[in-house]
Parts: structure tokens; C-alpha cells; sequence
């Protein structure tokens, strides 16, 4: 699996914010983290991350343990956080080849993996552009460009489409399910049930509790995924 997350909990204080959660996403798979506002979502992201961490349960990214090895773990991963992380005033090419350099990547290899990332997420022409002239569905696409440039083999996004309008949110999911499709794995955080494909693995996550997990067209049987959602948590997605 490149990405196992096995009886993971926490707390803040006293409350319990994440309550024995396990699951796996497997190379090629874009696993959608589904749960209404105060799932836990971010907690969990805040974990794998290791923006904090937790003695109960185990995270394993790529086979390395992110307790024990946090270095190679973290190195498998590539991450595109909630709010943005851009620098508005380099352009699209520039604030890749910073992040590059932060990698211990230059020159040619930089530049290469450059040209490649942002082929995949259809963003090449406007490599010379800055970014604070770019919408906001473009900047996404850089910022995602920017988290494949080291080759991770799991991507982490934490509500990628906040903010965006309907046709860049789907572009955007689109884009990064192609990525899967590459052999990435994905874990795609959500409260928006129309960014989830009947293909797609699904973990619903309510009140710190996985509540389902499995591939999402087994598990609404034939309903809406927005019905079962309700359904399930009581809220509208
Ligand atoms: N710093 C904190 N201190 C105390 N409680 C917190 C803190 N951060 C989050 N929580 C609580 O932990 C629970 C999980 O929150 P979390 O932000 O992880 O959920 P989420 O699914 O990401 O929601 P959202 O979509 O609103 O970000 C919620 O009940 C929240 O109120």
C-alpha cells in the first residue's frame, strides 16, 4: 500500500478529534476523504503531515513509517494544503524552481521535471506568467505541479476546491484523477460529494469515526452518493 493509516487517534485536549481510524489507499488510486465540516479531515492531514502527531495508532507512507523514518516517508509525499501557498509575485516557473531547490533539485534536472508537472496538469504555456495574474483553478493546478516535482507516490489534498467555480473545480478534479490514472496514489479531502466518481475508493469520515470505506459505487448501492451521504451522516452534502 503506499499510503496506511492504521487506528489512528487524537485528541485536542479532551476532545477527541480522530477516533480509531484505519485505512489504505494502493498506487493508482484516488481515494476520496469524504465528511461534512468538523469530520476531522484536517486533523487527519495535520497527522500525516506531521504538523502534529499522535502516539496511538501508525502511519505508514511508501512503506516507511512516518513515526520512525519521518525523512523517507515524508519524502513519498507530496501535499497541496487548504490555503493556498503561492508567491503571487513570481511566475508560475519561478515558484516552481524555488520549491525545486528546496528538493536539492537544479539545472537541468530541475528544469525538466519542471516542464513535466506542468504538462500534466495543462499548465506549460503559462509558465512565464505570474501568478497573481492567474484564476484561481490555474493557481491550484501550479501549486498541484509544484507537489509532483520531487515524484511523490502519494498526493495529499486537503479541499483543493475552495473558492473555485463550478467548471475549475471539475477541471481540477479531472486533472488529478488522471494523475491516479498515472499510478499516484491520491487522498483527495471533501465535503462535496460531486467531486467523488462511482470508481473512486471512498472513506467517510464523521465525528472522528470512519463511518464506510470502500470503492464508492459499491457502497451507495444504486443511490446518489449525495442521498447516501445524508443518509449516513444526517447532513446535506
Ligand atoms: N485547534 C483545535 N483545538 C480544539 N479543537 C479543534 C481544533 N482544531 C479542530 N478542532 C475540532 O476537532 C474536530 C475536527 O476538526 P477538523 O478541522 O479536523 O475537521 P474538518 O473535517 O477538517 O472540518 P473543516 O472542513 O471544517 O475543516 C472538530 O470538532 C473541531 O472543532
Amino acid at each position: 500500500m503506499s499510503l496506511s493509516v492504521s487506528d489512528l487517534s487524537f485528541s485536542y485536549g479532551a476532545k477527541p478529534a480522530l477516533d480509531a481510524v484505519s485505512f489504505d489507499v494502493a498506487a493508482g488510486r484516488f481515494c476520496a476523504l469524504l465528511g461534512p465540516n468538523g469530520a476531522g479531515k484536517s486533523t487527519l492531514f495535520g497527522l500525516l503531515t506531521q504538523l502534529f502527531s499522535s502516539a496511538d495508532g501508525r502511519i505508514e507512507i511508501a512503506g516507511h513509517d512516518l513515526q520512525k523514518a519521518p525523512r523517507a516517508a515524508l519524502a513519498a509525499m507530496g501535499v497541496v494544503f487548504q490555503q493556498p501557498t503561492l508567491d503571487l509575485d513570481l511566475s508560475v516557473r519561478q515558484n516552481l524552481r524555488y520549491f525545486a531547490a528546496l528538493q536539492g533539485l537544479s539545472g537541468k534536472t530541475a528544469e525538466t521535471r519542471i516542464d513535466a508537472a506542468l504538462d500534466q496538469l495543462d499548465m506549460r504555456q503559462r509558465a512565464g506568467e505570474k501568478a497573481r495574474g492567474l484564476n484561481g483553478g490555474h493557481r491550484r493546478r501550479t501549486e498541484i505541479a509544484r507537489a509532483l516535482l520531487h515524484h511523490p507516490k502519494v498526493l495529499l489534498l486537503d479541499e483543493p476546491t475552495v473558492g473555485l467555480d463550478a467548471a475549475a473545480r471539475q477541471s481540477l478534479v479531472a486533472h488529478v484523477h488522471e494523475l491516479a490514472l498515472g499510478g499516484i496514489s491520491v487522498l483527495w479531502a471533501t465535503h462535496l460529494t460531486d467531486e467523488v466518481q462511482m470508481q473512486d475508493d471512498l472513506v467517510l469520515l464523521h465525528q472522528g469515526r470512519i463511518r464506510a470505506r470502500g470503492v464508492t459505487g459499491d457502497l451507495v448501492g444504486g443511490q446518489a452518493l449525495q442521498d447516501w451521504f445524508l443518509a449516513e451522516t444526517g447532513v446535506a452534502a
